[in-house]
């Protein structure tokens, strides 16, 4: 869909309408979903494998951040700090209030029928923190206030107006941010030392009697990979610095006063439902579960972390005993997890209900992180990946194990590490992370994220191929078919997660190729062009696959064609509606790959959205099922509703993608050298 233009809404019917919102990094987008009825609306002609029960598209809606809300100065939705070896990543948080209300009026202007909507859930980037002021409570207040009044577009009741002091921190770190490289170091290393001491040894760095730095550095890293190890198997990351764990300790940090003065913590998701509701929602078990303060077990804040990080962490005078009896602020500051992620926050604020004629009961459901609610809208199962191309690449795989965090022999993890390079292979092998499934209480998902996905892809365009996707198709359809596989790229243009290396390198047989000096030459030559197109995109789907199985870091003597445990890959996302590209992917993984298109128009971009909307169906409304005792539909009928009939009334197969499995041959022989290189570049 073309940003900021809406659809002809022409139904008649009066069927209920679900609300999905997702708060992405580049727009916030609404795909509305109709239960039943006439089937008069967009995205009602394409041929929608997710459409498998009694919901179908009614209507989308987009607001792009960078062209239509100018006066913010974004550039793919966010303020990257001048000086880019800072790290910090935000995007303004009133630039989001605002996007609200404009994609509210812009559904206005095209007649959106908005009293037949009978319930709204929501998704957002994951990891991004909001912090409110202590005039939050006012501007929800304020809200309720103007409902009494006739509705009324005056500039005076714009939420912008409302809400432009209800923040302490105007600028949101967001996912995309990596200054917070020291916290995660403190995160880790401070439980590293609490381990050490449990288990009653003395040997750490601080009580390390000699000068030998050598010992010493190895001593140090040793603490911090078995505190790498117990984040980890707590909130099931190791630290990440997108998390908002370590963003929380930044603020506590630098700006100590800007803390004391927040009076509640949201993540990206929560805060948009707040606005709707016009008071706190709390936090998403799914969403929560990248924070890196979460314990993904208990599916309750850790009082040791939490406690940590209020102190301000090492710089801090943090006391062990201390932590579970006192009053903990930073747990009061987060408020209440939905574990289930199936709450309904409350009702929709009557400020929406008298500005654009919503009902006064429309109920808002626990919004949560972009990726668990694509996993929402595909119904992914057991064993499925799914590939989300977004402004991030980013795999998840539904498990019911813990397996790579939780296998490792924990008493003999810190002794068997003996110097920089097995340091650096254990930190390889917990470059993943696991959230909490968004409704599954039983289930996870392992989720793998990069960071150098579409935006990377575009500047190897721009580069490389005239600005045009037909061009860098073209040229990747002719680099695939080529035989020469001798060429291996890193395009990391900003700080990459893991490898955590910002630069571009490209090798060709091992070698590296001198192209991306000072001067940005570009060149014409063809083979350059089609070289750097292909490489970009069998890195970042190679580098996917050794992610999702850690096993290939070594060659095997008869390696399976496919990752163990993947036998499909469910791809969504902007830039799923490349067919070359889902070529590659399946190439590069030797299984088919099926695309999820939600929006005829912008196919794959709407599926968090859409996922959204499915979690206000099913969770907003009544529904027959076994009641309980006390009313509750029962657990078992909760998970039928998640998987619907998706197995009977599937068509997936008319738009499953084959790999040809002679390419997947020569991608797997590649594996060593890929992970060789990667590692030189560390
Ligand atoms: N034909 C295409 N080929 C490759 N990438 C594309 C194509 N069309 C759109 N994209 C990518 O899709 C990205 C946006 O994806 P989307 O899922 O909407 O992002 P987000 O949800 O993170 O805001 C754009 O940055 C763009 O690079
Ligand atoms: O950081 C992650 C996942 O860990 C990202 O996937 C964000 O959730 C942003 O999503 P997109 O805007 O790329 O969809």
């Amino acid at each position: 869909m073309e940003h900021g233009q809406s659809p002809p809404l022409t139904s008649t019917s009066a069927q209920p309408l679900f609300f999905g919102l997702d708060l992405s990094t580049q727009q916030l987008k609404v795909v509305v979903l109709e239960q039943g009825g006439n089937n008069t609306n967009i995205a009602t002609t394409t041929t929608n494998n997710i459409n498998d029960d009694d919901l179908r598209a009614h209507s989308s809606f987009t607001i792009h951040f960078d062209s239509e809300l100018p006066h913010y100065r974004t550039r793919g939705g966010v303020h990257a700090q001048q000086d880019q070896s800072s790290g910090v990543v935000t995007a303004p948080v009133l630039m989001w209030v605002e996007a609200l209300e404009r994609v509210l009026e812009k559904m206005k202007v095209a007649q959106f029928p908005f009293h037949r909507v009978v319930s709204i859930s929501g998704a957002a980037q994951q990891h991004g923190s909001v912090y409110w002021s202590c005039n939050a409570t006012q501007a929800f207040d304020k809200m309720c206030e103007h409902s009494s009044k006739p509705s009324s577009s005056s500039s005076s009741s714009k939420l912008v107006e409302i809400f432009k002091d209800a923040f302490t921190v105007k600028e949101s770190p967001i996912w995309q941010d990596t200054s917070t490289t020291s916290q995660c170091e403190e995160m880790e290393v401070f439980l590293g030392r609490l381990d050490n001491q449990r288990r009653g040894c003395s040997s750490t760095i601080t009580t390390t009697a000699d000068d030998d730095d050598a010992a010493a550095e190895e001593e140090e890293s040793k603490v911090r990979l078995l505190g790498q190890q117990r984040l980890a198997e707590l909130t099931g990351s190791r630290a990440y610095e997108r998390y908002t764990g370590s963003q929380i300790l930044k603020i506590v940090q630098e700006r100590p006063e800007v803390y004391r003065s927040t009076t509640r913590i949201s993540l990206v998701s929560s805060f948009l439902a707040s606005l709707l509701i016009a008071r706190y929602a709390s936090i998403d078990v799914a969403d929560g579960s990248g924070m890196n303060l979460l314990d993904i077990r208990t599916k309750t804040w850790d009082p040791v972390l939490t406690r940590f990080i209020d102190q301000g962490g090492q710089r801090g005078n943090f006391s062990k005993d201390e932590a579970v009896d006192a009053v903990n602020l930073l747990m009061n500051k987060l408020g209440e997890v939905d574990a289930s992620g199936k709450k309904v926050q409350g009702v929709l604020s009557s400020w929406f209900v008298s500005r654009y004629g919503f009902m006064p009961d429309v109920k808002v459901v626990t919004f949560t992180g972009d990726n668990p609610a694509t996993v929402m809208a595909l119904r992914a199962e057991r064993g499925d990946a799914i590939v989300s191309l977004g402004t991030s690449d980013t795999l998840l795989l539904y498990t019911d194990t813990l397996a790579s965090i939780s296998d490792t022999d924990n008493d003999n993890f810190a002794i068997s590490i003996k110097g920089k390079q097995d340091a650096r292979s254990a930190a390889r092998l917990l470059s993943v992370g696991y959230l909490c499934h968004p409704v599954d209480p039983n289930g996870y998902l392992m989720l793998y994220c990069a960071k150098n996905g579409s935006l990377a892809r575009e500047q190897v365009r721009d580069l490389y191929a005239d600005s045009n996707w037909d061009r860098f198709d073209q040229y990747l359809r002719d680099g695939m078919r080529e035989e020469d596989d001798s060429g291996v790229g890193f395009y990391f243009f900003d700080r990459e997660i893991w490898p955590p290396v910002q630069g571009v390198y490209r090798f060709e047989n091992g070698v590296a190729v001198d192209e991306f000096g000072q001067q940005e030459n570009t060149g014409d030559s063809a083979q350059k062009r089609v070289a750097n197109v292909v490489a970009i995109c069998e890195s970042q789907f190679l580098a996917m696959r050794v992610r999702s199985s850690q096993e290939e870091a070594t060659p095997s003597p008869s390696p399976s064609l496919n990752p163990p445990g993947i036998s499909r890959i469910l791809a969504t996302g902007g830039a799923s509606s490349n067919r070359v590209l889902l070529q590659l992917l399946a190439n590069v993984f030797g299984v088919p790959v099926v695309s999820m298109s939600t929006d005829d128009q912008q196919p794959g971009a709407g599926s968090a959205a859409w996922g959204a909307a499915r979690k206000a169906y099913l969770y907003g409304q009544r529904h027959s099922g076994t009641v309980d005792g006390v009313g509750r539909v029962k657990e078992d009928d909760d998970n039928n509703r998640y998987f619907g009939r998706r197995k009977s009334n599937t068509n997936e197969s008319c738009v499953a993608i084959l790999p040809d499995l002679a390419q997947t041959k020569k991608y797997v022989d590649r594996i060593p050298e890929f992970l060789r290189l990667e590692a030189f570049l560390l």
